[in-house]
C-alpha cells in the first residue's frame, strides 16, 4: 500500500522547509500544492486574509476546527502573542498524525494543543480541559454542515464573549449556506465577507468574519 497525500505533503515539508522556521513550512506546503498535488489547506491567498484577522485580534486563546495537515495551524500560531495558545480539533487520526509532525517541524508545538475527535464531543470539554473562560478567535474549517451546530454549541458552552471573532473558510466553495444565513441574519453577530479564491485555483471562494456581540 502506498503513501497518502498528507504523508507526501509531510515529506515535502521535511525535505524543503527549515526546522524551526514556520514561514518556510508554509511556503513548502504552498509550493507542493501548486506544483505537485492540490490539497485542502486554506492556502496563500486566503491565508493572507487569515493572517490579517489574527494579527488584528491578537488572540490569547484561539480555537481551530479542522487541523488537516496543520497548515493554517502554523499560520495562526506564528502570529500569536507570547503566552497565547491555539487549540486545534481534528477528527481524522491519520491527518492528526501528519499535522503533529508538520507542527513539530515549524517549532510552534509549545503554542498548540491538538485534540483528536469529533468537535461535538471536544467543545463542551474545552473549559475544564484547558482552563479557559472564553475564546478570542475561532477559525472554522471542518465539515461545512458542522459550522452552524458548532457555533451554537460554542454559544451554549459560554465560550464566546462580546468581541469574540469567528472566521469561516469555504463559505462559497464547497459552501456553507446555512452558516452564512445564520451569522448574517442574527442580531448577535456583525458579519463581513472577504472575497477570495479556493486555495491554489481561480474558483471563487471567501472567508466570513463574524464578531459576536454578546
Ligand atoms: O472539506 C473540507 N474541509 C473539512 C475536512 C474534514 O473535516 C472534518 N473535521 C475536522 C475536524 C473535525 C471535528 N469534528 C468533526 C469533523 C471534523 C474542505 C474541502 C475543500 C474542497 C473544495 C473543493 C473541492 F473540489 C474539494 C474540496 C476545500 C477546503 O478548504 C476545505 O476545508
Ligand atoms: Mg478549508
Amino acid at each position: 500500500t502506498g503513501s497518502s497525500r498528507p504523508q507526501r505533503l509531510l515529506k515535502a515539508v521535511q525535505r524543503n522547509a527549515a526546522k524551526g522556521d514556520p514561514q518556510s513550512v508554509i511556503s513548502a506546503i504552498d509550493y507542493f500544492c501548486r506544483h505537485s498535488e492540490w490539497a485542502m489547506n486554506v492556502g496563500d491567498e486566503k491565508g493572507s486574509i487569515l493572517d490579517s484577522v489574527v494579527s488584528e485580534v491578537s488572540p490569547t486563546t484561539a480555537l481551530e476546527l479542522g487541523t488537516y495537515c496543520g497548515y493554517s495551524t502554523v499560520r495562526i500560531a506564528r502570529l500569536l502573542p507570547p503566552g497565547a495558545s491555539l487549540i486545534t480539533l481534528e477528527f481524522n487520526p491519520d491527518y492528526a498524525a501528519v499535522a503533529r509532525q508538520v507542527i513539530a517541524h515549524s517549532g510552534l508545538q509549545d503554542k498548540i494543543h491538538l485534540v483528536e475527535g469529533p468537535s461535538g464531543d471536544s467543545i463542551p470539554k474545552l473549559k475544564e480541559r484547558f482552563g479557559i473562560t472564553s475564546l478570542d478567535f475561532v477559525f472554522l474549517d471542518h465539515w461545512k454542515d458542522r459550522y452552524v451546530p458548532d457555533t451554537k454549541l460554542l454559544e451554549e458552552c459560554g465560550l464566546l464573549r462580546k468581541g469574540s471573532v469567528l472566521l469561516a473558510d469555504n463559505v462559497i466553495c464547497p459552501g456553507a449556506p446555512e452558516y452564512l444565513d445564520y451569522v448574517r441574519n442574527n442580531p448577535r453577530y456583525e458579519s463581513r465577507y472577504f472575497q477570495s479564491h479556493l486555495e491554489y485555483t481561480n474558483v471563487e471562494d471567501g472567508l466570513e468574519k463574524s464578531v459576536f456581540l454578546g
